[in-house]
């Protein structure tokens, strides 16, 4: 016979992981690395954890508050000196971290507590405002507003609710707070109890601040700080596990929690109980959800139809977003949350014998999802135990009106996204096509942060670490050769006397009308982009809802002035000026914002320094290549100049949230670019067939299409390199490749081990590399003239076999051996799994175009340089990752494809595997600068008398 299940025999039952947090064990990792900080020794830039020591000895739990506090001012004089009635949350907490600063800890924590309780009560004021109007709850003196002009119906019911939700405000707030996106922001992201936190350990008020820290962590599950202070709590006497209280936690999530405890203990009254409050709550919090999404929608141009439509939009895709946000509970995002609920409650009625309220739970579950089998079951042995046909099951009603709303919106939302023309998201887009698509996926802020980290980026220094919200330092932002590359743009500009040299899109644009030199074009492309990338990453980063505008690009280098008066009494900014701050007034929280990535390191001195509004140092960290500071324009800083040596460089960037106050220079740089391509493309005389033939000649041949190959863009070649070249590219390897990928890593220590599989050894040098390691004499010119000559082939033969219409240029070049280490003979994994080149193949075999897929490339193609190994065969591959068909490598083999093919490599089982990977695009903002440099070097080189060639060129 059939048995009716429970909820524990299906996949949607909560998860160990959760199922922890439920007995109240917080789950703590505590062997995290602590990421290294750049921050110099000064006790204000130390991270809070390194503050927390052990409780003083003798007080008891709640104790009560010290006397004075650290610097000796009596808690009684501060909380005498706090007059501020009538200040909106914003205020209180502006002046809560103020008193942070200021180590006021008891008005730290009194004022950042009311400005949490006050945003609470202003969010809960707006959205009831919202529903209440758009319901027709509240009376107005524009209820009866018809009207005989066509469209007027939809125009009065906006013009009503827009004055309901007006009067409603108005009335029900005592102060009258303007929301910025960056206050909101800091909000939903707990900030304010991090400050808590803090505060509440200086007055010794330990089972608040472990109460603030945890409710912090549950939106901030990464930060590591919290995660240790968490730990250090729940090791102090003081503090229970039952003091960790989520102070931001919603009745529908109390109420599932206590749902699930009851049922692990059988207790189905109390199951029943909890999980109808749940669905209750839940129904409530969704409306609310849906109401808050009506402030959500970007308002943009002047042309009323497409910003009220584009609005719509926003406001739709907000709302299709409630039921993804509501379900996370703690850090456990429970799929299917609504499903989830009506399973266990089912169960549960059945359990208490409650059969019709069994089958009710039952057909809401399947309103949900028809196709349940579980849920089909049981609901067979409801129909025979309750004698019902289909018709007696009827879902709850808010389920089935919820649903019918999903449904509707759904539809709404795939007709707009099949049809409906969107407004550019990234306006420079059609210009440049930078990052393709960046900002779509801007709304999926979850795992940026690793997204980035897999470039090579990474955090070193928080907001909080930093003393202000808004305020980051990031490594990795450029890799050494882009910094070298930027530097070169700076070279003979003039110095102005006070030390600082300026590099703009003004100055850049003049030089390439003047003289079309393509390094210098080449580096410009760099700087566009690395501007973008820098930007792209401040957007995430500050999660700031609209989109930031390049104000003003430069480069600023800073030397020793001449006169060194000039700068004695002033503090020397990045942006090459220097200024009396007591003469400006700071403008925080303004909408301009400053990044500065540095291109060099300092010889000597050069750190950057916030300073608080007495301009003492807040924080400081030194520079290096690639580092990136980000601040409100607003906030002080100052630099030190280096007293000797090489000028210290930073591209320097300002940015502004406002659309018509973005960068002319830098539009009009874009579109010199532009005109720059379309020239090139139109001189382009060249005759696929003629090159193919001269290939011929040479003795390459084609030996397999895409035909044999079962694909369209795909073909194998034989004859383009010679035994002498593909030792030579070997030996290059052997003693010139950075140890692991050789993707230049900043800061990560060098590895052997392939990022691929265990049991292979990577070693790889890029074309950078190359002409570096030339230039050292550690390899021969012969090798880099190899290294060149061999990918510039390979690139020719891509874009004519392929009759390429626009022109293909490097995006990185990479020459890789692959090792077998170890007994390696009943491997099961591949060297190389199967992946396309430049999206994420996912499981299910759609592969998503974006970070950190290199979205530019066009077109791969391996040049291989041996076969002395046993495995190692590449092949293209089907979406389900399984075999379609293997190509055997060989020394002067070249394999090319189109870069959105999937392929793989097998196992190399025995020896040596080495091949020249080559990544090509269309797009020229990503050229391989790397070439131009090598081609110089080799000049260079080849001029010098005192080298010695052997080898016949
Ligand atoms: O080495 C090969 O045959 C292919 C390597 C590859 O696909 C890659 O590095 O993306
Ligand atoms: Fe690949």
């Amino acid at each position: 016979m059939a048995y009716f299940s429970s909820c524990s025999k299906t996949r949607h039952c909560y998860s160990p992981m959760l199922k922890n947090f439920l007995l109240g064990i917080i789950v703590v990792v505590s062997t995290f690395q602590v990421l290294v900080s750049a921050l110099d020794d000064s006790t204000a830039a130390k991270s809070l954890s390194s503050n927390l020591e052990g409780p003083g000895d003798d007080v008891g739990a709640f104790a009560v508050l010290p006397d004075v506090n650290e610097d000796g001012q009596s808690i009684e004089a501060e909380i005498n000196q706090i007059d501020d009635t009538n200040l909106s949350f914003e205020e209180l907490y502006e002046q809560g971290v103020r008193a942070y600063d200021d180590h006021l800890w008891y008005s730290c924590a009194n004022k950042i507590e009311r400005a949490v309780q006050d945003y609470k009560v202003f969010k809960h004021t707006l959205s009831n405002c919202r529903l209440e109007c758009s319901k027709g709850l509240r009376e107005s003196q524009l209820a009866n507003l018809t009207s005989q002009v066509p469209d007027f119906s939809t125009f009065g019911k906006f013009l009503r609710d827009a004055d309901c939700y007006r009067r409603c405000t108005e009335e029900s707030l005592d102060t009258h707070p303007q929301l910025t996106d960056r206050m909101e922001s800091a909000f939903e992201k707990r900030l304010p109890y991090h400050y808590l936190q803090f505060c509440y350990y200086k007055l010794d008020r330990l089972k608040l601040a472990a109460s603030a820290a945890y409710t912090y962590y549950l939106a901030n599950p990464q930060d590591v700080d919290t995660k240790q202070n968490i730990v250090y709590y729940r090791d102090t006497a003081k503090v229970s596990e039952t003091d960790f209280v989520d102070l931001e936690l919603q009745p529908y999530k109390e109420h599932y929690i206590r749902a699930l405890l009851a049922y692990d203990e059988h207790q189905w009254g109390s199951v029943i109980f909890h999980f109808e409050g749940c669905l209750e709550e839940y129904f409530k919090e969704h409306e609310r959800c849906l109401s808050d999404c009506e402030g959500k929608g970007q308002l943009q141009g002047p042309e009323f139809s497409t910003v009220v439509a584009d609005a719509i939009v926003d406001i739709m895709a907000c709302k299709l977003d409630c039921e993804k946000k509501l379900s996370t509970i703690y850090t456990e995002p429970i799929k299917l949350l609504l499903q989830d609920i009506y399973h266990h409650l089912q169960f549960a009625y059945y359990k208490e014998g409650e059969l019709e309220k069994a089958a009710e739970a039952t057909a809401s579950f399947l309103l949900l999802n028809s196709t349940h089998q579980v849920m089909l079951d049981n609901k067979a042995i409801l129909k025979k135990e309750l004698h019902y046909t289909d018709d007696d099951f009827i879902p709850q009603k808010d389920v089935a009106e919820y649903a019918a709303l999903r449904e509707e919106m759904q539809a709404l939302m795939d007709i707009i996204k099949r049809e409906y023309r969107l407004r550019d998201l990234l306006p420079e887009g059609e210009v440049i096509n930078l990052l393709s698509r960046a900002d779509q996926d801007l709304k999926e802020t979850d795992d940026w942060m690793s997204r980035y980290e897999k470039l090579g980026m990474h955090i070193i220094s928080k907001s909080v670490d930093l003393h202000r919200h808004e305020r980051f330092v990031t490594d990795g932002l450029l890799k050494e050769d882009q910094c070298e590359e930027l530097l070169a743009l700076t070279e003979d500009l003039p110095t102005e006397p006070i030390g600082s040299r300026k590099f703009d899109l003004k100055v850049a644009r003049q030089r390439l009308e003047d003289d079309l030199n393509e390094d210098y074009e080449a580096s410009l492309r760099l700087f566009v982009r690395a501007a973008e990338v820098v930007r792209h990453y401040t957007q995430r980063y500050l999660q700031i809802s609209v989109s930031l505008h390049l104000k003003y690009t430069s480069i600023v280098c800073w030397s020793q002035p001449q006169e060194p008066a000039l700068i004695e009494s002033c503090h020397i900014q990045e942006d090459g000026t220097c200024v009396r701050f007591d003469d400006m007034a700071d403008e925080l929280y303004s909408d301009s914002y400053t990044t500065v990535t540095y291109l060099n390191t300092a010889d000597e001195d050069g750190d950057f320094q916030f300073l608080n509004e007495k301009n003492e140092v807040d924080s400081a960290f030194g520079i290096k290549c690639g580092r990136t500071v980000g601040f409100n324009s607003g906030d002080r800083h100052t630099i030190k100049v280096p007293k000797s040596g090489n000028p210290r460089c930073a591209m320097v960037i300002r940015y502004t949230t406002d659309v018509n106050n973005d960068e002319k220079d830098y539009h009009d740089t874009l579109t010199l670019l532009q005109r720059i391509d379309e020239l090139r493309l139109a001189n382009e005389a060249k005759n696929a067939k003629d090159i193919m033939k001269q290939f011929e000649e040479e003795g390459v041949r084609v030996v397999q299409t895409g035909k044999e190959l079962l694909g369209t863009e795909r073909f194998v070649a034989d004859g383009l390199a010679s035994d002498a070249q593909c030792s030579t590219l070997r030996s290059m390897v052997q003693n010139g490749a950075l140890l692991g990928d050789g993707y230049d890593h900043l800061d990560s220590k060098p590895s052997f081990i392939s990022p691929h599989t265990e049991h292979e050894m990577y070693q790889g040098i890029t074309i950078y590399r190359a002409a570096k390691l030339a230039q050292q004499n550690t390899i021969s010119p012969f090798g880099l003239r190899a290294f060149l000559e061999l990918s510039e082939k390979s690139r020719l033969l891509v874009e004519n076999y392929f009759n390429l219409t626009k022109p293909l240029y490097f995006d990185y070049t990479h020459l890789v051996c692959r090792t077998a280490v170890g007994d390696n003979s009943d491997r099961q994994d591949l060297s190389h799994p199967v992946h396309a080149d430049n999206c994420l193949l996912q499981s299910d075999g759609s592969c998503t175009k974006g970070y950190p897929a290199f979205t530019q490339r066009d077109y791969s193609a391996i040049l291989y340089l041996n076969d002395d190994f046993d495995g190692g065969e590449f092949f293209f591959a089907h979406s389900n990752k399984t075999e379609q068909v293997a190509v055997k490598p060989q020394c002067g083999r070249l394999v090319g494809f189109n870069a959105g093919d999937f392929h793989g490599v097998r196992a190399v089982t025995r020896g040596q595997r080495c091949a020249l990977a080559l990544w090509f695009t269309h797009n020229p903002n990503f050229k391989e600068l790397a070439h131009i440099q090598a081609r110089k070097t080799l000049k260079q080189l080849e001029l010098e008398p005192e080298v010695q060639h052997h080898e016949d060129l």
